[in-house]
């Protein structure tokens, strides 16, 4: 398959030297064409910086990457007209209504609303009915569709996606990655960052990436199949004691808070038995001891505290 975004060695610093930050240390990897590809990590992780070097806003200090085959560097003007950007932050006129918005992102691509109309159609008809609306009068489920819309407006064919879905109802969320999917079907090639990581599951391929570098990359289910320890789900009524517990535990490698139950990483396999016994004075308090598989937030955490 075709790769439609290359990505090798790229490395951001920011700052003067004595108080330097390194965003991206070396980062490579390739997203196919008409894949849905997910970047997922926590702030700071370097997302948005890859992004702007991708879109060409921003210079690498190292590495090269190209978009749809072009050079990011050398043939910047070949990208900005190929890629479709929605940034985290800003990227409406709040001052400007829906339709004006809009106007003004086919305008300035040199195209019209209606000639890609039956590119955003399927999205824009569900915040028709606000077209009048300024933007910075929209909910933040409205603003990101209309972002996503001006985003697409020109017909790009990849699409980078910057958190798109940071600050917005579950609702919204879920309803946006079902737009996702459906411009896949279009053959759009679509870069996502998130910090939420129950949206991996809805990427073809993930990368996970914390402090400027890859933890791994894989499809969510390949990324899973990665953990290879048993992982219980416990909670009982006392749940600050029962961390405290599980943390000194000498057959536990990692416990954490996870919803209503704590994850507990065992060192090594079958020990539910000594994991029940050791809680044992828990017993009166609800103790629950569960097998569970792993999601992909158990995975990003064994990742970081092999990396620690
Ligand atoms: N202009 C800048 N000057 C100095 N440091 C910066 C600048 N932009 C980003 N950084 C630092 O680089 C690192 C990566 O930031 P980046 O914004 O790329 O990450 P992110 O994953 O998008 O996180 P966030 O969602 O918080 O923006 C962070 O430590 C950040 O503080």
């Amino acid at each position: 398959m075709k790769p439609a975004i290359t990505i090798n060695n790229i490395v951001k610093f920011y700052g003067a030297k004595s108080n330097k930050t390194e965003a991206l240390s070396g980062i490579s990897f390739n997203v196919n064409e008409g894949e849905l590809f997910g970047i997922i990590g926590p702030d700071g992780a370097g997302k948005t910086s890859l992004f702007r070097i991708l879109t060409t806003l921003l210079l690498a200090d190292e590495g090269e990457a190209t978009v749809d085959g072009y050079d990011v560097v050398k043939y910047y003007k070949e990208i900005r007209k190929r890629a479709g950007y929605m940034p985290g932050r800003f990227s409406l006129y709040q001052d400007l209504t829906v339709e004006e918005n809009l106007e003004f992102f086919a305008t300035i691509f040199n195209t019209t609303i209606e000639k890609n109309y039956h590119l955003i159609k399927d999205i824009y008809i569900q915040i028709e009915p606000f077209k009048k609306r300024k933007a910075g009068k929209l909910s933040g489920g409205m603003k990101q569709k209309l972002a996503l819309c001006c985003a697409l407006i020109h017909k790009p064919s990849v699409l980078f996606l910057d958190e798109p879905t940071t600050g917005v109802d579950a609702v919204s969320r879920k309803e946006f990655w079902e737009m996702l999917k459906k411009l896949k079907q279009q053959n759009i090639t679509i870069l996502v960052s998130t910090p939420y990581m129950d949206e991996a599951g809805m990427c073809d391929r993930v990368a996970l990436l914390q402090s400027g570098k890859i933890l791994s990359i894989d499809t969510p289910d390949g990324i899973i199949e990665q953990f290879q320890k048993d992982l219980f789900a416990v909670r009982s009524s006392k749940m600050l004691p029962l961390l405290n517990d599980l943390k000194i535990c000498s057959e536990v490698e990692d416990a954490y808070f996870f919803g209503a139950y704590h994850h507990v990483v065992m060192k090594h396999k079958n020990e539910e038995q000594q994991l029940k016994n050791y809680l044992s004075k828990y017993a009166g308090d609800g103790l629950e001891i569960n097998a569970i598989r792993p999601n992909i937030e158990d995975c990003f955490m064994a990742l970081m505290k092999n990396t620690e």
